[in-house]
Order: C-alpha cells, then sequence, then structure tokens
C-alpha cells in the first residue's frame, strides 16, 4: 500500500513517488553549518502564550507521540521572531533514534541529538490549517533538540508517563491542564529558515525555528520513548523509533541565527 513509512520499502528515500514535492527545493530538515549562517540582528525575539487548558489528548498514530491542542480560536499562540501575526499551536510531536546516538531530524555541524521536538502552529490568515499548507507562510514549526544527559527536566515526564497508555497505533488518551512552554530550554536564541513538512505530504509552507539550546532528557526516557510501537495492538510487535527523515539539500537557501 502507498502510505508512507521510514521501512526500506516505504522510507524517505521513496516518498517522492507519492508526494511529489518530497523532492522540492525547500525541504526539511536540513544540516545547519554554523558558518553559513548569517546573523540577522533585526530578528526579534519570540514569544509563546499558551493555555493549558487548551491541551486535549496524546496519540500515537503509528509514526509518532503527538500531542493535539484546541486550535479553534487564538488560545495558545506563538507571535514575534521572523513571524508576523500569531501563530496558533495545533500539536507537538517528536522524532527519535534507535540509540542516543541520533535520531534529531536536524543537524548542526554534524551533531545529531538523541531526538527532536516539534511545536506545531499554524496562521490563522488562512482560514484553516489546510489553507496554511498551501502558503509559505502558513504553518510555523518550533524544533527542539532533546540531549541525553543526567539531569534531565522533570516536565519530559508528563508526555512520558502517557505512553503507558498509547503503546500501539491507534490508541489515544486524554492528555489535558499542560503547558508546552515548560520544555523550552533557558536561551531563546534560535535559527530560523524555510522549509517544509519533513513528513509527507512534504509542503513547503514551514518558518522553521531551531531552538540553539538543547534540552535533557535520560537515557531510560529515551527508552520510554522507543517502547512504543508502530503496530496496532492486535499486529505483530515493531518498535516505533528511528521516525527521522534524514538532512536534505539547502539549494542556497539562508539560515538566519538570532544570535552572535
Ligand atoms: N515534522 S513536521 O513538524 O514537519 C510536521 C508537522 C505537521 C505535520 C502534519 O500536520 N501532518 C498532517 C497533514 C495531513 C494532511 C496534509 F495535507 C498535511 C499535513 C506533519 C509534519
Ligand atoms: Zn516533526
Amino acid at each position: 500500500q502507498s502510505v508512507w513509512g521510514y521501512d526500506s520499502d516505504n522510507g524517505p528515500e521513496r516518498w517522492h513517488e507519492n508526494y511529489p514535492l518530497a523532492k522540492g527545493d525547500k525541504q526539511s530538515p536540513i544540516e545547519i553549518n554554523s558558518k553559513e549562517v548569517q546573523h540577522d540582528s533585526s530578528l526579534s525575539s519570540w514569544h509563546a502564550s499558551y493555555d493549558p487548558g487548551a491541551a486535549k489528548t496524546i496519540l500515537n498514530n503509528g509514526r509518532t507521540c503527538r500531542v493535539v491542542f484546541d486550535d479553534t480560536f487564538d488560545r495558545s499562540v506563538l507571535r514575534g521572531g521572523p513571524l508576523s501575526g500569531a501563530y496558533r499551536l495545533r500539536q507537538l510531536h517528536l522524532h527519535w533514534g534507535s540509540s542516543d546516538q541520533h535520531g534529531s531530524e536536524h543537524a548542526i555541524d554534524g551533531v545529531k541529538y538523541a531526538a527532536e521536538l516539534h511545536m506545531v502552529h499554524w496562521n490563522p490568515k488562512h482560514g484553516n490549517f489546510a489553507g496554511a499548507l498551501k502558503q509559505p507562510d502558513g504553518v510555523a514549526v518550533v524544533g527542539i533538540f532533546l540531549k541525553v544527559g543526567n539531569t534531565p527536566k522533570p516536565e519530559m515526564k508528563r508526555i512520558l508517563e502517557e505512553i503507558e497508555n498509547i503503546k500501539t497505533k491507534g490508541k489515544e488518551a486524554p492528555f489535558q491542564h499542560f503547558d508546552p512552554s515548560i520544555l523550552f530550554p533557558k536561551s531563546r536564541d534560535y535559527w530560523t529558515y524555510h522549509g517544509s513538512f519533513t513528513t509527507p505530504p512534504c509542503e513547503e509552507c514551514i518558518t522553521w525555528i531551531l531552538l540553539r539550546e538543547p534540552i535533557e532528557v535520560s537515557s531510560d526516557q529515551m527508552a520510554k520513548l522507543r517502547s512504543l510501537s508502530k503496530n496496532a495492538e492486535n499486529e505483530p510487535m515493531s518498535p516505533l523509533v528511528d521516525n527521522w527523515r534524514p538532512p536534505q539539500p539547502l539549494k542556497g537557501r539562508i539560515v538566519r541565527a538570532s544570535f552572535k
């Protein structure tokens, strides 16, 4: 079946067969080479004002673990930085590896992190999410790198505790009273560039805001994430790991930094 995934028969190298945009000129993720990044002093700092009551559910869709928020009005928004206007938080999800040495989608000077968390926002001036994905300024994703260390952030605990209840594909559980801004690192320094969804249909509608400072998780917390299955309950067990797309050609794009 043409359903895409991360295996050899339906993985990133073959997505273009059903999703032609995957071979576009503004694809994500990318490898960031700090020597080629341009510091832009006109870049302001970004601000998130999230309503913890907007959090709704957490689900395993067989490809990632996703927390879904109420985005029917400007309840949880991201503004500033490279953005004009307030973008509504719709969902957050993660990409991770089969070991602590890899798993992030973006890489910095060759360094891959154990995982990468994406907070997905869309521009309400385009009416709805489906409309926003057809616009170059339609979507904004904040990317946060997860690094394995021994002073793990307690805030990740909340998401990882829920994993018990969504082990297999299609499982969903209530996930309320959660303010994702507690996951942000101390520094607001970021890189920004124009790119795409890192999964099919790979639309090139995303303003990426990648935070320079990773957040720390423990190796046990990463093992918890890797205990998710990509299969449904009654199917053979298949671990949900390595759900990351490799870096794509920069094709002349400029990556700007908010910091020197
Ligand atoms: N990894 S990432 O942050 O780049 C990313 C963010 C959002 C989505 C998404 O909403 N997919 C659903 C979807 C469904 C139908 C569409 F037409 C478009 C997207 C996919 C990838
Ligand atoms: Zn993602």
